[in-house]
């Protein structure tokens, strides 16, 4: 058996990102960027007012002088003169400072009569000035490559004057369940059978990642039928779920062996967990999830989200990870890196704390729904105290 992290490096070496697509702005939020976003101008493109005001001299802006107004220069409407001796230009927020000005009188530190502009309060120097280039010059790199773009971003490509972006097209992730005694939900369940949750549930987490889940119509347990409805899609990547143990029923690699099925490695360290797969049917590389439901929602969340990372070309492929106190004693473990369901509370100081629920069954979905977290136990982790030092992996900040 191979661990996690090998498992999770093999996986990632196989995957490539998708080619780009152009997307526009509005379509935007959230994708990865296939190509760096440089200005296409300077912003601001020359020195402005950052208040509503008066463009002076510095020199002559002192307490108590009044100032001759020459004109104004409005956001948008340049004053073409410069700034003399004595004078003062009206200016707004946005405006370009005219020529000959080096400072802003604030309107609030100014009275405006017949007589001129009266200074109430001393300016310094460049003061209420933003200087040409402030926020970024042209042909600066606004946005790198492999960035997942927030609503900051998208404002930060508009502003760079980019109305279309190149972004990695999302990946195309088809979602096999497979076996005899599953139903949809809704559906009538045959006896002895279960409802299949999991490819609905690994359909939202593709979703909320970035991807575009096909769900498949169910496999019954039979090689012909997984190999048929896998061969389907010429999708980036295929996720089964169910087969992947030992059972005489556990047939996905039986079943794809017939159409070349190449496999990388089956079973792994982990709980839960333990029967993945991985290996590559044609160019379609495979992902074969544990039927268990917890199993395949684990796994999906310490090595498919990972390779949607990469699939989408994101730069930074490590699953978050935050750091808790225990919030109860834990056993020493066995070979298999376990991974908790948890729940994660702040202590009064502000610092996490998290407490396994008591009952781990691979098949209880309603412990994982509940669970803020998993609590990463590595493979012979000695035992700990309460109040000691984990790692845990959160749920809901990844969306899932
Ligand atoms: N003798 C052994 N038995 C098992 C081993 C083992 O090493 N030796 N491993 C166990 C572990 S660990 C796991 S995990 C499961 C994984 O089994 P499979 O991937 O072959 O899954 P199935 O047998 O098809 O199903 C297991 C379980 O999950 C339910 N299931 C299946 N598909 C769905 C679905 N789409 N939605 C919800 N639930 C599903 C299924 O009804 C079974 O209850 O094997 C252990 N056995
Ligand atoms: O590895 Mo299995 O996923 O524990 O139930």
């Amino acid at each position: 058996m191979i661990s996690v992290d090998e498992a999770r490096e093999r996986i990632l070496a196989a995957l490539a990102p998708t080619g780009p697509e152009t997307v526009g702005l509005a379509q935007a939020w959230n994708r990865v960027l296939a190509r760096p976003v440089t200005a296409r101008l300077t912003q601001p493109p020359a020195d402005v007012s950052a208040m509503d005001g008066y463009a002076v001299r510095a020199a002559d802006a002192v307490e108590g002088a009044v100032l001759r107004l020459a004109g104004a220069a409005p956001a948008g409407q340049p004053f073409t003169g410069a700034v003399g001796p004595g004078e003062a230009v009206r200016i707004f927020t946005g405006g370009f400072v005219p020529q000959g000005a080096d400072a802003i009188l604030l309107q609030e530190d100014a009275t405006a009569s017949e007589a001129g502009i009266r200074v109430n309060e001393t300016v310094t120097l460049g003061r209420h000035i933003r200087r040409r280039g402030l926020d970024f010059a042209e042909g600066a790199e606004l946005l790198p490559a492999g960035r997942r773009l927030t609503a900051r971003d998208i404002g930060l490509a508009a502003a760079g004057n980019h109305p279309w972006l190149a972004v990695h097209r999302r990946p195309r992730i088809g979602i096999l369940a497979t076996g005899d005694e599953i139903a949809l939900p809704g559906e009538r369940i045959p006896e002895g059978g279960i409802v299949s949750s999991n490819a609905h549930a690994l359909a939202a987490l593709v979703a909320s990642a970035g991807g575009e889940a096909s769900v498949l119509p169910i496999a019954r347990d039979d090689a012909a039928e997984i190999a048929a409805l896998a061969g389907s899609g010429g999708y980036d990547l295929l996720v089964t779920t169910g087969g992947a143990s030992v059972g005489e029923h556990d047939l996905i690699q039986k079943a794809l062996g017939q159409d070349g099925f190449v496999l990388d490695f089956w079973k792994i360290a982990m709980r839960p967990g333990k029967p993945l797969i991985w290996g590559r049917l044609g160019a379609v590389p495979v992902l074969g999830l544990p039927g268990n439901p917890v199993s395949a929602l684990v796994c999906a969340v310490v090595f498919l989200l990972p390779a949607l990372a990469r699939l989408q070309g994101l730069a930074d492929t490590a699953t978050p990870m935050l750091r808790a106190r225990a919030g109860v004693a834990l056993p020493e473990n066995d070979k298999r890196a376990d991974h908790l369901r948890a729940e994660l509370k702040r202590d009064a100081d502000g610092n996490w704390i998290a407490t396994p629920a008591g009952r781990q069954d691979s098949s209880m979905l309603a412990v994982l729904a509940r669970a803020d977290g998993l609590v990463l136990r590595a493979p012979f982790a000695p035992g700990l105290a309460a109040g000691e030092m984990v790692e845990v992996i959160p749920l809901a900040a990844l969306g899932v």
